[in-house]
This record gives C-alpha cells, structure tokens and sequence, in this order.
C-alpha cells in the first residue's frame, strides 16, 4: 500500500501538458548554447571535462570501437598490440583511431597517461604501409634547420600528427612547431568546403594534433592547420591518470625491495588485504604511497610547477613542517 505522507499532501504540483509549454515562444529559447572546443579562453575551452565528448562532424563518421577486434587494423598491427600487451582499447583510443583509419582530421584531448600515443600511431602506421612511406625522426629545431635550407623538403608530406603540443608550447618551442607546420606545404590541404573534397580524388593532407591539454597557442594552430576536425575530448584536461601514479609507486617499491628494504605500497590500486597487512601485522621499514603527509620523496620532477607544488604541499597541511625530497634522473634533464 501506499502511504502519503502528510508533507506532501499539500506539495504544489508542477504537472503540465507538452501543449502548455510556451518555451518555443521565447526567443532566448530559440538559439541554445553549444559546447564550442574553439572559444579562444583556453584549457579545453567551452568543453565540459566530463567522461567523454565526442564532437562528429560527418554522418559518415565512424563510431567508436569497443574492442581490437572492431579496429579495422592489420592482422600485423593487431600482433603487435597484443605483444604490447594492450588488452582492450582505451578511451582515446576507441574513440580516435577509427577515425585515423578514415584520415579525418582530429583534435584529441585526453588526460596524461590515457594512451594517446598508440590513438594516433596507429591509424599512422596503418596509412603507412599503404603508402609505403619512409620515416625520418627528427628534433624540432634540426628538422626545421634541415627544411629552411630545403634540404629534407615536405611537399608530399601527406600525414601530419601534432602530438604533445601543449608540452612543445610550454617548453618554449612554439616558433619551432609553427616554423615546421607553415613549412610543410599548404598545397595539399583539405579544402574548408567538404563538397569540394569528395569530388576530388587528390590525396589530401591528414592533421590531428593530440595534447592533454588545449591551451590558446594550440587552438591557434588547430584552427590554422586543421580541417572540419573531429574533436574528441576525453576525461580532465591536464590531469595524469591515477594508473599512472599507482604503477610509479610500485616500481620504486620494487626498486626499493630489492635493496636492503622491507618495502609495501599503499595506492588506489593496491588489493585491500595487502593494505590491511601494510598497516598492521607484517613489519615494514619502507611505506610507498601515491599521497603522504609527513615526507614527500617524489622520483619524477614533471612538468607542470602546479602538480608539483600540490604534491609538495600535502608536506606542510595545517601549518605542520615537513620534509620533500625530489629524486631526478637522467630523463628530467632533457
Ligand atoms: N590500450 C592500452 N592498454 C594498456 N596500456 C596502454 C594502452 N595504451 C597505452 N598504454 C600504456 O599507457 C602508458 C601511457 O601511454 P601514452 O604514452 O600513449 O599516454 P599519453 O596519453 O600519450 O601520455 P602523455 O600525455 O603523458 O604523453 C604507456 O606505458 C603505454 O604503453
């Protein structure tokens, strides 16, 4: 049976027929806001950073896979992700690479750490071997030295992949990846008008640029390079993924156990029964956890000053002092 409460007896009721809605009358209703990626503010601008934003452009898009089986991909490709040992897809990735394999221009904004290499290599690779193309890996500044002079000249550059552009901007690098791009021919570029595209059987240029996060210099360039792009936004921009910082944690404590050290972790990916032994029972001198209050040692100085000001941080909450210890490596020095 159900029982009224006597509340709600006397509750307003704000039932109304679909005919009484007078929204359709009132202008301001007439012309919705849209999320727009190129708004010009920055970040993933105008983009609200939930779970996954997927901006098509073409009923002929592709949708995303869900799995490898669905990728389209080689037979030899699809061994090789198998011995990369990547079982399912991420994100990014089921959203960009069926969209790589149909040379689509796409802009990809997924967090640090989600795979974005593998969303735009792959679909490279695949376009290839068709193309039996060569490969030239080069440093910004050496590859712009070597165009300027014309002796490596890109005219039939058809392929052109922008991956951590936000890191090259950061790093001062910005006349360098604008150098490259505005050297690369404009011949060979998608016309703005998608008819005009499809008569033609040219082989267009395919941009996508990837970044984990869409600060102005990028937009610009985006907006410059890229045409009728796919925009593909996944997760928090600027964010590392927790997996990341879960499997540095077990590579130091692995590091550490082979020492003289009784070591345990403490992370969101840890198995609860060994948590509960990390805290009791069992004895341990060293304890690697992804957030500390009392000693921060952190083994990867990173790029952005603001993650690493916040992790320092957990160090002295409540006016306590604390200690941080920063351990680089070689690989923080370029
Ligand atoms: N589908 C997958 N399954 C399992 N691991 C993966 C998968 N894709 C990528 N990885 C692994 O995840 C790690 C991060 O991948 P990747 O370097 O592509 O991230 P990213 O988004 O480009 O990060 P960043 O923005 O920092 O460059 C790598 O060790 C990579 O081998």
């Amino acid at each position: 049976m159900c029982v009224i409460k006597p509340s709600d007896k006397f509750r307003f009721s704000f039932d109304w027929e679909n005919t009484e809605d007078t929204s359709c009358m009132n202008s301001l209703c007439q012309n919705l806001h849209k999320a727009q990626l190129f708004t010009g503010r920055g970040l993933c601008a105008g983009i609200d950073p939930g779970r996954l934003q997927y901006i098509l452009q073409r009923v002929e898009d592709p949708h995303a896979l869900r799995n490898w089986a669905e990728s389209k991909l080689s037979t030899e490709l699809l061994k090789d992700v198998e011995r990369a040992g990547y079982k399912t897809p991420s994100p990014i990735q089921m959203a960009a690479i069926p969209l790589g394999l149909q040379q689509r221009d796409v802009v990809g904004l997924a967090e640090t750490g989600s795979g974005k290499i593998p969303a735009f290599v792959l679909p490279m690779l695949a376009y290839m071997t068709r193309q039996d193309c060569e490969i030239v890996i080069a440093t910004l500044g050496r590859l712009l030295y070597r165009l300027r002079r014309c002796y490596k000249p890109l005219n039939h550059c058809s392929y052109v992949v922008l991956g951590k552009a936000d890191c090259m901007i950061d790093m001062g690098f910005d006349e360098q990846v604008t150098g490259v791009l505005y050297v690369i021919s404009s011949s060979n570029m998608k016309p703005e008008n998608e008819d005009e595209e499809f008569g033609d059987k040219k082989v267009y240029r395919t941009t996508c640029i990837f970044s984990a996060t869409m600060p102005p210099t990028v937009e610009l360039l985006a907006r410059k390079y890229i045409r009728i792009p796919v925009v593909v936004a996944i997760g928090t921009a600027g964010k590392a993924t927790d997996l990341i910082t879960c499997k540095n944690a077990d590579v130091l404590s692995k590091t550490l156990d082979k020492g003289r050290y009784q070591v345990t972790t403490l992370h969101d990916g840890s198995h609860r029964s060994k948590e509960k032994s990390a805290l009791k029972g069992k004895r341990y001198n060293v304890l690697v956890a992804t957030t500390d209050v009392a000693h921060v040692t952190k083994t990867m100085i990173g790029q952005e000053i603001s993650r690493r000001t916040h992790t320092i941080g957990r160090t002295w909450r409540a006016r306590k002092i604390g200690l941080a210890t920063t351990f680089l490596t070689l690989s923080d020095t370029c």
